[in-house]
């Protein structure tokens, strides 16, 4: 299919949706007398005239355009399904965050336990780099088999993956054992680290998506720090890293077996045509809202739904790959994805989680891991903050505001570097000074900005890639960025303590602030702003170019009407805002 004429559709079904509108609308055209009652009448009444509560009433904003007319749950709080859906999906965060967070202190732990011997640096860099390798394999691959197979089935055999992973690596007595349990779990890793933040963003009310998407981060970042605090305390310990791996067994028998009472996605389902089951959930999950309602939601996103041709999985796939690549508006959300990714991992972080330890003994701290803990709380802490700011600031601002930050934090810990002084002889970093240095503090606190200022923005925006695609190419959308999200994670993990040989500490800090200010010109001209708005909004959003500014006027405004709990005198529509 072309893209005219995949626009063509669209605008089709956007016609379709001005009908449902009007529809909606004709029950309360008599009563003109004030635009204001109309509108919180036309919110409280539904197909039948049947009144609802405010609180829960479905309707459409009426821009009285092609963007933002579709129907939205007004004002409904997340149900007590939609907590547990999230919190349940979270878990595979939390297995993302510990498996990668416990292998530093367990590689240390380790001793001669494997082959009798001690683990050579590469040796212990392949243990380490194969969970990334195995989390890319299956990146790759996740969102299509979510697509095929459901988020939910899905999940389930990323449960069994970790399973096996864990018991290998439990029980091992071999290199080759624990790297191979180690590729296993990554694979379960690549597949949670995609189709949890999917789960949760196709289940969630759209003005709580972004702090919904969070809790998964919370989870990743969460998972670290438990990791790194059990790892502490459990180096001394006699097989202490064999308890370490464990405990990582415990999470997804747990997600695996409470995933047996939930149900999929309503997107899902309605990809897959069970309309009813997609009532069914929808229902649960807005509580309150009328059958009537539910069905016009179903209804519209099931016009929303094109299906991709093909005869069998096949050709579908082939076709969802070009249509990924073929519509400008997918074009640019994938462009905006993967670019998010690129800059999550390229920017640095990592290279902290994962050697801090080395980066603060280096510089004279005796107790490395307990100032490594520092890293993962701060990284944890500032996600919190991202909880309660992202869907209220909007994700595009709290990137413009948090990067640079990072790029200040990261130029003073180039410039302490420089003149403490650092020198790598045979490998082996040697400072010139005894202790820790004035300079050693500049480069903690450098740190600790640089972190915070990581995990409020590029952290976890980023995991809010599912809402920039629509459903028929979501699944191959996430994939690839996420994809990009464990390319970067692999080179960055295993070329930083060569990156501080070759061009020295400084460098390599000034290389990542200089990436950093790239990054922030990306955001800059190509990151709309898409909180509040329905999943379904944002492909109109991206098509005929990013229109950061229509976004900002139209997330402000979508703010506004949630704040004043009524749709009151908004009829902006995309044209004006973005002639504007
Ligand atoms: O969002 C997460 C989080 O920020 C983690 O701390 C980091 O290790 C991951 O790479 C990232 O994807």
């Amino acid at each position: 299919m072309s893209s005219s004429e995949h626009n063509d559709i669209v605008a089709d079904d956007f016609e379709n949706f001005k009908t449902i509108q009007a529809g909606l609308s004709t029950a309360v055209d008599d009563d003109s007398s004030s635009n204001n009652n109309n509108n919180q009448h036309r919110a409280a009444t539904s197909h039948d005239g049947t009144t609802q509560p405010n609180n829960i009433a479905l309707k459409a904003y009426d821009d009285e355009d092609n963007t933002s007319i579709l129907m939205t749950f007004h004002n409904t709080k997340p149900s007590p399904l939609i907590i547990v859906l999230t919190i349940i999906s979270s878990i595979s965060g939390f297995m993302f965050g510990y498996d990668t967070g416990y292998i530093s202190s367990a590689l240390v732990a380790i001793g001669t336990d494997l082959d009798n011997k001690v683990l050579t640096y590469g040796e212990k860099e392949i243990i380490t780099a194969a969970t990334s390798l195995g989390a890319l394999c299956t990146a790759v691959i996740a969102g299509l088999l979510a697509d095929c197979f459901g988020r939910k089935p899905v999940i389930m055999f990323s449960n069994v993956l970790f399973l096996i992973g864990a018991s290998m690596q439990c029980g091992a007595h071999t290199f080759w054992v624990m790297t191979v349990g180690r590729f296993i779990m990554g694979f379960g890793i690549g597949i949670g680290s995609l189709v949890s933040p999917l789960f949760i963003s196709e289940i969630s009310p759209s003005r709580f998506r972004g702090r919904l998407t969070v809790i998964n981060c919370l989870c990743i970042t969460g998972g670290q720090l438990v990791a790194y605090g059990c790892g502490a305390g459990l180096t001394q310990v006699e097989n202490g890293w064999r308890i370490l791996v464990g405990i990582g067994l415990i999470p997804p028998a747990i997600q695996f077996v409470v995933f047996f009472w939930l149900p999929d996605t309503p997107r899902f389902y309605i990809m897959k045509g069970q309309l009813d089951k997609a009532c069914k959930v929808l229902a649960k999950t807005h509580l309150g809202a009328t059958e009537d309602l539910i069905h016009d939601k179903v209804d519209e996103l099931s016009r929303l739904n094109n299906s991709i041709p093909g005869k069998n999985i096949f050709e579908r796939t082939i076709n969802t790959i070009k249509e990924v690549h073929r519509v400008p508006s997918n074009l640019r959300a994938l462009i905006i994805a993967c670019g998010l990714q690129g800059i999550q991992q390229f920017t640095g972080f990592n290279s902290l989680m994962y050697f801090s330890s080395t980066i603060f003994e280096t510089v004279g701290f005796k107790n490395s891991t307990a100032v490594s803990i520092i890293v993962a709380a701060t990284n944890f802490v500032f996600t919190i903050i991202a909880f309660f700011i992202i869907d209220r600031v909007g994700r595009r601002l709290i990137l413009l505001i948090a990067i640079p930050g990072m790029i200040v934090s990261l130029v003073i810990c180039a410039v302490a570097f420089h003149f403490m002084g650092i020198k790598f002889d045979g490998g082996q970093a040697v400072v010139q000074s005894d202790g820790i240095s004035g300079w050693g503090i500049v480069i903690i606190v450098g740190m600790i900005c640089y972190v915070g200022s990581y995990a409020i923005g590029i952290g976890n925006v980023p995991w809010q890639q599912s809402e920039l695609f629509p459903q028929n190419v979501r699944g191959i959308g996430t994939s690839y960025s996420t994809a990009t999200n464990w390319a970067g994670s692999l080179v960055i993990s295993s070329t930083f303590l060569t990156m501080l040989q070759k061009i020295t500490p400084p460098g390599t800090f000034g290389l990542f602030a200089a990436l950093s200010f790239v990054s922030w010109i990306f955001v800059w001209f190509c990151y709309p702003e898409l909180s509040g708005l329905e999943l379904e909004e944002t492909q109109q959003i991206l098509t005929g170019g990013f229109n950061i500014k229509a976004s900002t006027i139209l997330a402000k405004k979508r703010k506004q009407l949630h704040n004043v709990e009524a749709a009151v005198n908004f009829k902006p529509t995309i044209n004006e805002i973005i002639e504007d």
